[in-house]
């Protein structure tokens, strides 16, 4: 049986833990939940049956073969060395990969301990193809998301300014790395897709749309050789609009293709 941790008590790891049993009982077990607010995590762990940490050293000693990461860009920053250090961790704030120093920090991590970075599918999927095209060379990507106005509500690039619920509008439109710092809970997935592909030309636009009712993610990649489109329609949250409820499912597929006799790549 896999040892599961989870980093993060928020809308996400809700739905994953929720999720879990039906989706992974018999090859899968959740030990330990740690998140910031301990109430949170109690609350959670409670539900599941998993022991609640204070820290990410006591949800260490569980010994987990793999910690699943719902927290956010930063703390994905702050944790991930220590755990690749011990064990593999996945994760869905892809964000954090934006910042070249991270990802160096986190692969030396990976190659010294043996242990593996897996960043999921999220809220969209396909990676494995967009992996394909780092492969093979000259990828040029196009992202575009389309989100509610309250999905994006008091994130940092709107500073301070509230987003019409009566006209459409453009929140971003420019590199993938500048989306990230100022929406990093709502374009983990383009980071997620730009790092993938290893896209040599890449370029977002974030669309606020008022009324509307999945959030959407579109990616229009190609080379010499392929050309892809893949558009991706999700429900938000009811706690949480600003993330996909899918991205929580997401993990639980992952842990499947890793731990099943057959797996789908
Ligand atoms: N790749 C993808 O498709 C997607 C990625 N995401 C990423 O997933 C993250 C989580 O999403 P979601 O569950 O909806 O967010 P929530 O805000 O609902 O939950 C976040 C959880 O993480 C906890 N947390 C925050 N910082 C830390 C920390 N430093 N240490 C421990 N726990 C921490 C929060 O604690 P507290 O309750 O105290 O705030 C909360 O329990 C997003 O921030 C985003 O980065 C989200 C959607 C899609
Ligand atoms: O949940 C989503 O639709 C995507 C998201 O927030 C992210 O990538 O940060």
């Amino acid at each position: 049986m896999e040892k599961i941790a989870v980093i993060g008590a928020g809308a996400l790891a809700r739905v994953f833990c929720r999720r879990f049993a039906a989706a992974l009982a018999g090859r899968c077990e959740i030990t330990g939940i740690m998140s910031r607010t301990f109430e949170k995590t109690e609350a959670l762990a409670a539900e599941t049956g998993a022991a609640a940490c204070r820290t990410l050293d006591d949800l260490l000693a569980l010994n987990p073969g793999y910690v699943v990461e719902f927290a956010g860009v930063q703390a994905l920053k702050d944790y991930a060395s220590a755990v690749l250090a011990r064990t593999n961790l996945i994760a869905v704030s892809a964000g954090a990969l934006a910042d070249p120093a991270f990802r160096a920090k986190a692969e030396e991590a990976a190659r010294g301990s043996g242990h593996r970075l897996i960043i999921a599918n999220g809220a969209i999927g396909g990676l494995d193809l967009l992996r394909t095209y780092a492969l093979m060379g000259g990828a040029k990507l196009e992202f575009e998301s389309l989100k509610a106005p309250k999905s994006l509500a008091g994130a940092p690039g709107l500073k301070g300014r509230t987003l019409s619920e009566e006209r459409e509008e453009v929140a971003f439109s420019g590199s993938i790395d500048e989306a990230i710092r100022e929406f990093p809970k709502n374009v983990n997935v383009a980071v997620a897709a730009r790092a993938a592909s290893a896209a040599e030309q890449s370029r977002m636009t974030l669309r606020s749309v008022p009324g509307l009712k999945e959030t959407t993610h579109s990616l229009r990649i190609e080379n010499q050789l392929l050309h892809a489109e893949l558009s991706f329609s999700s429900r938000p949250d009811p706690e949480n609009p600003r993330s996909s409820v899918s991205a929580a499912w997401s993990v639980l597929a992952c842990l499947d293709a890793l731990t099943a006799p057959i797996a789908f790549f």
